[in-house]
């Protein structure tokens, strides 16, 4: 840390918000980076482990410890939120998470964006979560890797460093919360990891990239603007995110799956169909059968990457029962319901917000 000291001008300084700068150069932008664990915070005896590492195992100041280029674009308040790996970020959480960056990015003029680290294998749902309930036009940034911090060529540096310059570029305001890894910028809105294993992972195969990052430097192809089918959530009052369920399709699907998580207290049911939507006839059957009897939202998303389930495909009976999913893949689909179920909104009114990302909508 000797190295990191040379590069500011004044160390240890604590903010009008509270907030803990250990390097402070007052002529540098300010953000927070907000780390939760994943494989950037991951290590391995073995200097070739791609899998099989512990994730979570580093502190947020040890990594940005080996990274003083950050300490040249930013003051930062570093938070060590948790260092899990990502399957067992909690919705809790996120709640804490989206309360956190409103008091203390949003709400505060001194502080230009934020900087997230987490575990890839869930970072599209917790980005497309702070997404939807985040929302004053300041970058907040999600960055992980994919080759822990122990690795030859661990991509994890190179990705914070790539996070924090985005956070304070005034071109990555209001575009909603971003993705940054593999010098590329994606829109948390649409990103989804494609690859389990290789750093090429995070994309909007539709949609795009926003911008690609060279010698660190940011660029966006397009001037800034929110997708159509884009819904903000308030989460001020809401205390928990009920349980939303995802339930793989698959040939001659059984029904004993849905009854079983309906029993084991889902509030809602995300169903990755097949193709547009493709259930089997039994479990279209007991969709109908639960959602009379319970009235639950149930949605029909798809297990492709890509693609939509139009309401179109989605006929009879079903068509008052099932929600259509539009674009949003399972995932997307399950953060998205739990926040309409949050809010107490009711079958038509999380009908009509999905419909937005259909193209009957448009
Ligand atoms: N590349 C990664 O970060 C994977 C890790 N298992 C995680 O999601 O926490």
């Amino acid at each position: 840390s000797a190295l990191i000291h040379s590069r500011a001008t004044n160390t240890s300084y604590t903010n009008s918000n509270g907030l803990k700068f250990d390097y402070f150069n007052a002529s540098l932008p300010n953000i927070t980076l907000i780390a939760t664990g994943g494989t950037i915070a991951g290590i391995s005896d073995d200097k070739t482990a791609t899998a099989g590492y512990e994730s979570g195992a580093l502190g947020i100041n040890e990594i940005l410890s080996t990274i003083p280029e950050d300490l040249d674009i930013a003051n930062i308040n570093a938070v060590q939120f948790d260092n899990v790996n990502s399957g067992d970020v909690s919705s809790s959480l996120l709640l804490n998470l989206t309360r956190t960056l409103k008091t203390t990015v949003c709400n505060d003029p001194t502080m230009s964006g934020a900087v997230i680290t987490h575990g890839t294998d869930t970072l599209e749902e917790s980005a497309f979560f702070v997404d939807a309930t985040v929302n004053c036009g300041k970058p907040i940034v999600f960055v992980g890797s994919m080759r822990p911090s122990t690795a030859i060529s661990a991509d994890g540096p190179m990705n914070l460093l790539q996070g924090v310059t985005v956070a304070v570029d005034e071109d990555a305001k209001d575009r909603g919360s971003l993705v940054v890894m593999n010098d590329r910028i994606v829109s948390a809105f649409f990103a989804t990891k494609t690859q389990a294993n290789t750093m090429d992972t995070f994309k909007a195969y539709e949609q795009g990239n926003l911008g690609m990052i060279v010698s660190n430097k940011p660029y966006f192809y397009y001037p800034a603007v929110q997708a159509n089918a884009k819904y903000f959530a308030d989460v001020e009052g809401v205390n928990a995110i009920p349980r939303v369920d995802i339930l793989y399709a698959y040939e001659d699907m059984h029904s004993d799956s849905i009854y079983s998580a309906v029993q084991n207290g889902a509030k809602g049911i995300v169903v990755a169909g097949e193709g547009a939507g493709g259930i089997s006839t039994e479990f279209a059957q007991a969709i109908n059968d639960i959602v009379s009897r319970v009235g639950i939202p149930i949605v029909l998303s798809h297990r492709t990457v890509n693609g939509e389930v139009p309401t179109s495909s989605i006929t009879g009976d079903n068509e008052k029962t099932q929600i259509a999913s539009g674009m949003f893949n399972p995932q997307q689909a399950r953060v998205l319901l739990g926040l309409l179920s949050a809010e107490d909104k009711g079958l038509g009114e999380i009908r009509s917000v999905f419909r937005k990302a259909t193209t009957a909508y448009v």
